[in-house]
């Protein structure tokens, strides 16, 4: 599914307005959506609460039509009546109800229509639009929000002031990135996208390049086996591993990768660690491997397709030398945790230390913040944007992770990823992230299909275990996962 920001939503609007679509006939079709959800919802009393906008509008018409349909509904506005413009002007005009003020709070009513800010919400909110939002969840009734829940930024899904809290959201024509962006996914209820008469064409010809992530944008890419393949045709995957106290994250990250099919996997490991790393795997080969000069001799060896570097590696130089080495190798590369905090605030040098290699990084909010401090464009903006902003610098995908994890490639592709589960929170389940995305793009897989299709799977795989997941369990359900996959249309 596709995601649009209020800017496209706007252009959407004045591209069917231009082809002879009436902005009224516009809100007249949202306002008869909203009205058919409340009456899916159980129907009224119905208190209907209007904005001085355009969502305000919306809310007109669905009382209006609601009203006509024998459903009890009282509207509010929040502002003065006089003071609304435009198709909201019109269809309050049809409305022919009292209008009560928004403040007064809301009585005798089964169910919240929330009309006060959609799209066109453009400060944090204040005063009596703050004290109506507080009123309304206070309530403890349902409520149906128009488009957004009031208060929620409708491009990066954060709270200005206050937000409404709704049981569902009807939207209209498209999902806005607002809606799957945290805390906005949690705020939205159940989401409806509805048709309001804006062509399709209008609609695939805005230039979002951002969508919810899901199997269509990457099954295509997905590692495809045939009867008579080979361990040597399915790639080879080396994971790097710490020193002797530090090895746990390397060797999930190397399970995760044979797991998602990746037809060898090498554990590169110091020779401190290499006996407590034997002692531990069976199906994995090891390598002794201290350091970047041993890196390189290693690489030498053509069938390496993909090196995963960082959980429990270790920060500094060393580390910093070894992605260089990795880097000009021109293998792909899976970079996490402490491969990502060695260039604390220098991501200028991890671009150049990647030389251009296909690479994906993985860092969670934290890492994020400590690798791109200093860097334009990764602060003060939706994480979509901080995440493409950082993929640009570096020329790598970003995975940013998190409840709402962002993939973002450097030509300016991204996804969000709403298939996950809160049990992943949990020690190791992101090194077993690293190792899923390497084991898919030593398979071949580019690195944002790779990246997307790491982050879904990781999100199955909690899905599937729920409560007591442990990171050791991720890797051991991927059977399932890629079965699930398979069996999709
Ligand atoms: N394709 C479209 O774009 C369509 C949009 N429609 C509706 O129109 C909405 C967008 O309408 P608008 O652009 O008029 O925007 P809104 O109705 O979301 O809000 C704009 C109004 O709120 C005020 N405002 C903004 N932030 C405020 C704040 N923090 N505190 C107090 N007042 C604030 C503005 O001054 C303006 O009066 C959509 O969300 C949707 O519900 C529908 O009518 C149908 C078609
Ligand atoms: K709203």
């Amino acid at each position: 599914m596709r995601l649009f920001t209020a800017a496209q939503m706007r252009e959407a609007d004045r591209l069917t307005i231009a082809a002879g679509t009436s902005g009224r006939e516009l809100m007249e079709r949202a306002g008869a959506a909203v009205a058919e959800a409340v009456r899916r919802m159980g129907g009224g009393p119905v208190a209907v609460m209007c904005g001085p906008g355009n969502n305000g509008g919306d809310g007109f018409v669905a009382a209006r039509l609601l009203a006509g349909h024998g459903t009890a509904v009282t509207v509010h506005l929040l502002g003065e009546r006089q003071r609304l413009t435009g198709d909201a002007a019109l269809a309050a005009a049809d409305w022919t109800g009292p209008v009560h003020g928004a403040s007064g709070g809301v009585r005798d009513c089964a169910l919240i229509v929330d009309a006060l800010f959609g799209t066109g919400l453009t400060r944090a909110l204040d005063g009596e639009a703050a004290a109506v939002v507080e009123a309304i969840n206070r309530s403890g009734l349902p409520v149906l929000a128009v488009d957004m829940p009031s208060g929620v930024d409708s491009d990066t899904g954060e709270v200005c002031g206050v937000a409404v809290r709704a049981a569902r959201t009807v939207t209209f024509a498209g999902a806005k990135a607002g809606h799957f962006l945290l805390p906005g996914r949690t705020l939205r209820g159940q989401l409806h996208v509805v048709d309001i008469g804006i062509p399709g064409s209008v609609v695939a010809g805005l230039d979002s390049r951002l969508a919810v992530n899901g199997p269509e944008t990457w099954q295509h890419a997905l590692p495809s086996l045939e009867e008579d393949s080979h361990k040597y045709r399915r790639g080879h995957a080396l994971v790097l591993s710490g020193p002797m106290t530090r090895t746990g994250a390397a060797r999930l990250a190397a399970r995760a990768a044979l797991r998602v099919g990746s037809g060898l996997v090498t554990l590169g490991s110091p020779r401190s660690a290499v006996l407590v790393n034997a002692a531990h795997l069976t199906a994995i080969m090891l390598r002794p491997c201290d350091g970047a000069a041993e890196l390189r001799e290693i690489l030498e060896d053509p069938r390496f397709s993909v090196v995963a570097l960082g959980p429990g590696y270790g920060v500094g130089e060393a580390t910093r030398e070894a992605i260089r080495v990795a880097g000009a190798s021109g293998r792909g590369l899976v970079l996490d945790a402490d491969a990502l905090t060695s260039f604390e605030g220098d991501l200028a040098g991890l671009a150049s230390a990647l030389g251009g290699a296909p690479a994906v990084l993985t860092p969670h909010g934290g890492e994020f913040e400590r690798l791109t401090r200093g860097a334009d464009g990764t602060r003060g903006v939706s994480k979509v944007e901080r995440a493409r902003a950082a993929a640009a610098h570096s020329g790598a995908v970003l995975v940013l992770k998190g409840a709402d994890t962002v993939i973002a490639a450097s030509d300016g592709r991204a996804a969000i990823n709403a298939h996950a589960s809160p049990y992943l929170a949990t020690a190791g389940s992101g090194d077993v992230l690293t190792g899923l995305v390497a084991g898919l793009m030593a398979q071949g897989m580019p690195p944002y299909e790779a990246a997307c299709a790491g982050v879904w799977l990781h999100g199955d795989a909690g899905l599937r275990l729920g409560p007591g997941l442990i990171a050791e369990d991720l890797p051991e359900i991927m059977p399932a996962a890629l079965r699930g996959l398979a069996d999709k249309p």
